[in-house]
Order: structure tokens, then C-alpha cells, then sequence
């Protein structure tokens, strides 16, 4: 392998490294992913779950594409949660807990399976870049590969340096070691780079806890899953979380080490997830609260190590332990690992293309945490997005990118690039302008035809969806034609406290009212007979559901999101040199220089650039 010269070498597998690698050798790259430790590819570094609010409609988004984290989250499940399903279904977001070692043991076998892919355990040290263009990279042994492309996913291992206390050490994670190198050569190259931190809490011995005097947390009665294939299945056993508190006397003897807490005596300057604080930063933004939940998390199936999910810490571990201690129901808790911080090298995302390609050196990506994200949702889907591009540009095909519309994906990468980002980004549903239209329950119909037509989604997958779609699309038009009768509808439209017919009505009128179910229409006998006859599965049935209560919410998402696509369509020439526009503020023909956005609509979006400042652009294109 150190002779032959790779289409796509993917640098780390870890979220990111794993689906860019598997996304380039499926579309038909020869593919070299090369990683400091083989025995943790897709290791969750923090908390053993996959999904949640918006970051579940992230992973589905990867599954309809054609990626592989939705399988692993179904294969290696213990328990599944539909978060949000009181809210309406633009909401809804899939959660499960997962099984540790066994995500990471069945991604390396999906890759295992994959064609046209290698691997190499080493560290990569530095990249060979003739002409801005990259043409490799280079081990820490000395080994070089000839690559077309490079896709760089680090993760948090770059100039990666641990905390617990007044102690810290060079790490990526704990118990594996930093890499170095490539940030040093990235800045010689030109790049801005920046540092970030996260942190992690305690995992303990589940043996040592009393359940007994915790909240227990089951799973969904009726567990669903992510991947839209029906070659994974919903969980039918599940393991349960358990809830408890933090207390007054916890607090206070956390705030007996905050005198060695690297957060609060300066050793610590970079920036962490806002949405993530750490309990020593809950309890000091938060004084007036006199206790924090915690969710005690099991790792896996087999396991006895639980994750105390709320307690992220980086204290002194003997602070730790004595304040856990303190926490009903961990009265004699056993350490497994304590809780710690960890500082990164980032690189600000605005050196980057829509295609995660970087501006400055061509054959180069960037994806996952590197571009300053946190999560291994939102580190997957730029990973498959790298990879596919990746992929496209070394067969000198199109590139291929998301609008804000179309996925979370699009929105996630549009952020990223137009607006950069100061502190770790996850992703929430109100990043995303039009959520009515990208939910959880239809990525397959946004996104699987695009991923059969790159070569990644199969032609199975592709049936499944044209098949979902044309029966729920059937059903909503029987509820459409099909009238039910005063006699038929009022007993159940009365238990519902719902107003009464008159005369024979459509049943559409009637199922879009918002508190009748498909429990309440399938009472009408032609409902259920339709339901039977066509057999008809949940995911039909609810996506039924939607159509009839959502339409006009959706409709009018979907007009105004037309809009935008008006001015996206408006292009802006490359390489654009904004100094000239002197009625321009500087702000803008400074950060428009620096972002050379694609559209009037990205140029739109970036922060300090007006609708005065675009109006400017406008006139001097001639629109
Ligand atoms: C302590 C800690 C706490 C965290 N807390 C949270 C949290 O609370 N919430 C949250 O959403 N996310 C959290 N995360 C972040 C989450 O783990 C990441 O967002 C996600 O794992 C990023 O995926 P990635 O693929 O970008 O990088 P990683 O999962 O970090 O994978 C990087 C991979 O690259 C390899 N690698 C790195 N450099 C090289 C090199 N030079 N040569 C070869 N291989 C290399 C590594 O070995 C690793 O396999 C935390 C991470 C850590 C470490």
C-alpha cells in the first residue's frame, strides 16, 4: 500500500473519518483511512448516545443519503426515545442510548465490508502540498502516501491537552495520546487556527449505585429506530436510565476545589459548549438553583459502567468523587474514570467551500470538530458530505451541497462557512429557517433520490422511499374522497369533546381537526378496512398523519422557502473584489473579501453585512 497512490485518504475515524471514508470507497474512490488507533474507530468520547433534538433528524438525514451511522445507532441500541412527540412533528427528534463498545466494534465492521477501502494505523504528522494543491500526506514513522485528495477529521486530538485539576497532560482523549504536526504546517500554509475546549464527566461502577432511590427512565412502550432500511429492527428489550440530583451539600463540596478548577484560575482560556456547562459552571452561572439533574446512563448491554450525564467536570477527581458520593443514591459509588476538560486546535470554518473543500489549498477538507462543531451527529454528517465531495472532485464530477431547505446538513455547513462560529456548534432546530420541512420523518423523501443518484443510497433504499411515498400519498387521498356519516362520526368526535356533524362530511375535514388521531379514524370501518387492505405500515400511517394535519404549514413553508431559493440562485462571479464597492461599509467589504460567498442569499446571512450592504451588490451586478 505505501506505493500505491489513493483517489481519497481520510485522516482519522472517528464520527467524521468514519462516514467520509465510507461515503468515498462506496461511491467508488479507492479509499485509504488511515487512524492512530484502529481499536477505536467511532469511539463516543463523551456520552454513549446517538441523536436527540434536531441532532436525530441529523442522523436520518445521513441514513437516507446512503451513510452508515443510522445502521450502527440501530444495531448497537439499548434504548430508544422519541424526544418532542407532544410538540408537533417538526419536533420530534430520535434519541437512543447506545451500546459503547458495540457502536464502535459495528462501524469497523461495516468499513471491514466496504470495497475500496484500506486501512493504516499511524499518526499523520503532516500533509505534501506542491502548488496549493495536496497530493498527500506524511506519517510520523516517515511513511508518505500519494493521495488526490485529503479529507481531515482530528477531531479533538490536535495539540489536544487534558485537565483534571491543577494536572494536565497532552491527550486527544484520555487514555490515547495528542497529535502534532499538522496544525504547525496548516499555519505555515496560511490558516487561522483557534483552540476550543469540551468536557467530559465521570463514569462510574453500576454496581456501587442504589437504583432503588432513583427516578427510573424507561424507553419509548413502542421503540422505533433511524435507519429507513428494513434490514435493522426496533429494539424489542431495553435497558433504562435513572434519574437523580445534585444537592446544596454536593454544590458545596464541588466549590471546595474551585480554587484548583482549571476553569476558574486561568489555566483554561478557550471556549466551551455553551449548551454542555460543566456542573462547575452550572453551579457558579446558576447560584440560585439548589440542584441540577443528572441522568445516570448505562454504556451498553453487558457493562456495569454507567455515565453521569449533567456531571461534566474537570475538578480535582478526589473533588469529584467526594461530592458524587454526596448524590442520592451514590452513596458508595466506585470510580471508574473521573470526569475531565480537554483544550483543541480548531480551524475557523470560514476557510472553507460549501464543499467542505478549504479555500487555500485545493484537494483539502476539513470535517467534524476540526471545523470547530461538537457532537458526533453534526461530525458524521460533515464527514459524509467531505467524503462525497472528496469523491466527485477526484472523478471531476459536480460538487454536491444542501440548501438550508433541503436538510439539516445544509443548514449546519452553510452556518459553518458564512457565519463561522467563536464557540464548539451543535445544531438546534431553530438554526434551521424552514424545520417544517425538515423533519425526521421525511429526510428519506428529501434526500434518498439525491443519494441514489450520487452512488451511495441503494437501489433498495430507493424503492423503500418511492413505496412509503406513493401509499401515504394513496391514503390521503382516500381521506380526501371518503365521506363518513353523522351516525358514524359523532360518537367519536363527542369523546373527543370535539364539535359535531351536521350531514355526511369528508373525513379529511374531520382528521385534520388537531385532537383527533388516527386511533379516533380508525373507528370508521372504511378506514380500517383501507389500512388492512393495503397493509399499511407506521411509518405510512404516520407520515399519513402529517400530510393531512400539516399541509397548509408546510405549504407555506415550502413558498417562502421558493423565495429564498430565488435569490440563491442569484450568483455572485468568484473572486468578487468587494473594495471597490465604496458605498459598501467597510464591515462588509471586509467580510465579504474574507467569506466570498457564492449567492446574494449566503452574502446575505453573514453577520455585519446589511440589507443596505446588499442592495449596494445588487446594483453594481446589474439587478
Ligand atoms: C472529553 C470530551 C468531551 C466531549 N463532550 C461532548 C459533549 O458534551 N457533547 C458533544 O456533543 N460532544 C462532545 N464531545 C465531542 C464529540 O466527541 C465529538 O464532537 C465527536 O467525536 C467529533 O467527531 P470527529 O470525528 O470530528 O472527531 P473524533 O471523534 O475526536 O475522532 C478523531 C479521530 O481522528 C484520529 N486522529 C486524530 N488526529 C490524527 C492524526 N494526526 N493521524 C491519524 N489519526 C488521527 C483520532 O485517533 C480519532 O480516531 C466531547 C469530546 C471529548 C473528547
Amino acid at each position: 500500500m505505501f506505493n500505491e497512490e489513493y483517489d481519497v485518504v481520510v485522516v482519522g475515524a472517528g464520527h467524521a473519518g468514519s462516514e467520509a471514508a465510507a461515503a468515498a470507497a462506496n461511491m467508488g474512490s479507492k479509499t485509504l483511512l488511515i487512524t492512530m488507533n484502529l481499536q477505536n474507530i467511532a469511539q463516543m468520547s463523551c456520552n454513549p448516545a446517538m441523536g436527540g433534538i434536531a441532532k436525530g433528524q441529523i442522523v436520518r438525514e445521513i441514513d437516507a443519503l446512503g451513510g452508515y451511522s443510522g445502521i450502527v445507532s440501530d444495531t448497537s441500541a439499548i434504548q430508544f426515545k422519541m424526544l418532542n412527540k407532544s410538540k408537533g412533528p417538526a419536533m420530534w427528534s430520535p434519541r437512543v442510548q447506545s451500546d459503547r463498545m458495540r457502536f464502535a466494534e459495528d462501524w469497523r465492521m461495516l468499513l471491514e465490508k466496504t470495497d475500496n477501502l484500506d486501512f493504516y494505523q499511524e499518526m499523520v504528522s503532516g500533509l505534501i502540498v506542491e502548488n496549493h494543491k495536496v497530493v498527500g500526506v506524511k506519517t510520523s514513522l516517515g511513511v508518505e502516501v500519494r493521495a488526490k485528495s485529503v479529507v481531515l477529521t482530528n477531531g479533538t486530538f490536535l495539540n489536544g491537552l487534558i485537565h483534571i485539576g491543577d494536572k494536565n497532560f497532552g491527550g486527544g482523549r484520555a487514555g490515547e495520546r495528542a497529535a502534532t504536526g499538522i496544525t504547525e504546517q496548516l499555519v505555515n500554509l496560511g490558516f487561522e487556527s483557534g483552540r476550543m475546549k469540551t468536557g467530559t464527566p465521570p463514569r462510574v461502577d453500576g454496581r456501587s449505585l442504589d437504583f432503588s432511590k432513583m427516578i427510573e427512565q424507561p424507553g419509548d412502550v413502542n421503540p422505533e429506530k433511524f435507519s429507513y432500511l428494513d434490514t435493522t429492527k426496533p429494539l424489542t428489550e431495553q435497558r433504562s436510565c435513572h434519574m437523580s440530583y445534585t444537592s446544596e451539600l454536593v454544590h458545596d463540596l464541588l466549590r471546595e476545589g474551585f480554587d484548583r478548577s482549571p476553569m476558574f484560575n486561568g489555566r483554561i482560556k478557550s471556549v466551551g459548549p455553551r449548551y454542555c456547562p460543566s456542573i462547575e459552571d452550572k453551579i457558579n452561572r446558576f447560584a440560585d438553583k439548589d440542584r441540577h439533574q443528572l441522568f445516570v446512563e448505562p454504556e451498553g448491554w453487558n457493562t456495569c459502567e454507567y455515565y453521569i450525564n449533567g456531571f461534566s467536570t474537570s475538578l480535582p477527581e478526589d473533588v469529584q468523587f467526594k461530592a458524587l458520593r454526596s448524590v442520592v443514591g451514590f452513596e458508595n459509588v466506585k470510580f471508574f474514570r473521573p470526569g475531565y476538560a480537554i483544550e483543541y486546535d480548531y480551524f475557523p470554518p470560514t476557510q472553507l467551500k460549501h464543499t467542505l473543500e478549504t479555500k487555500l489549498v485545493e484537494g483539502l477538507y476539513f470535517a467534524g470538530q476540526i471545523n470547530g462543531t461538537t457532537g458526533y451527529e453534526e461530525a458524521a454528517s460533515q464527514g459524509l458530505m467531505a467524503g462525497i465531495n472528496a469523491s466527485l472532485k477526484v472523478q471531476e464530477k459536480e460538487a454536491f451541497t444542501l440548501q438550508r431547505d433541503e436538510a439539516y446538513i445544509g443548514v449546519l455547513i452553510d452556518d459553518l462557512i458564512t457565519k463561522g462560529t467563536e464557540e464548539p456548534y451543535r445544531m438546534f432546530t431553530s438554526r434551521a429557517e424552514y424545520r417544517t420541512l425538515l423533519r425526521q420523518d421525511n429526510a428519506d423523501f428529501r434526500l434518498t433520490p439525491k443519494g441514489y443518484k450520487l452512488g451511495l443510497a441503494s437501489e433498495q433504499r430507493l424503492r423503500r422511499m418511492e413505496e412509503k411515498q406513493a401509499k401515504s400519498e394513496a391514503f390521503v387521498q382516500f381521506f380526501r374522497d371518503t365521506s363518513v356519516t353523522p351516525e358514524e362520526a359523532n360518537p367519536v368526535l363527542e369523546s373527543k369533546n370535539s364539535a359535531l356533524v351536521k350531514q355526511q362530511d369528508k373525513m379529511f375535514k374531520l382528521y385534520a381537526r388537531p385532537n383527533i388521531t388516527i386511533e379516533d379514524v380508525r373507528k370508521f370501518e372504511a378506514v380500517e378496512n383501507y389500512i388492512q387492505a393495503n397493509d399499511l405500515d407506521r411509518e405510512v400511517i404516520e407520515q399519513t398523519e402529517i400530510q393531512v394535519k400539516y399541509a397548509g404549514y408546510i405549504e407555506k413553508e415550502k413558498n417562502n422557502a421558493d423565495k429564498l431559493n430565488r435569490l440563491e440562485n442569484l450568483k455572485i462571479p468568484a473572486d468578487f473584489d468587494y473594495s471597490k464597492l465604496k458605498s459598501m461599509s467597510i464591515e462588509a467589504r471586509q467580510k465579504l473579501n474574507k467569506i466570498q460567498p457564492v449567492t446574494i442569499s449566503q452574502a446575505s446571512r453573514i453577520s455585519g453585512v446589511s440589507p443596505n450592504d446588499i442592495s449596494v451588490l445588487l446594483v453594481y451586478l446589474g439587478r
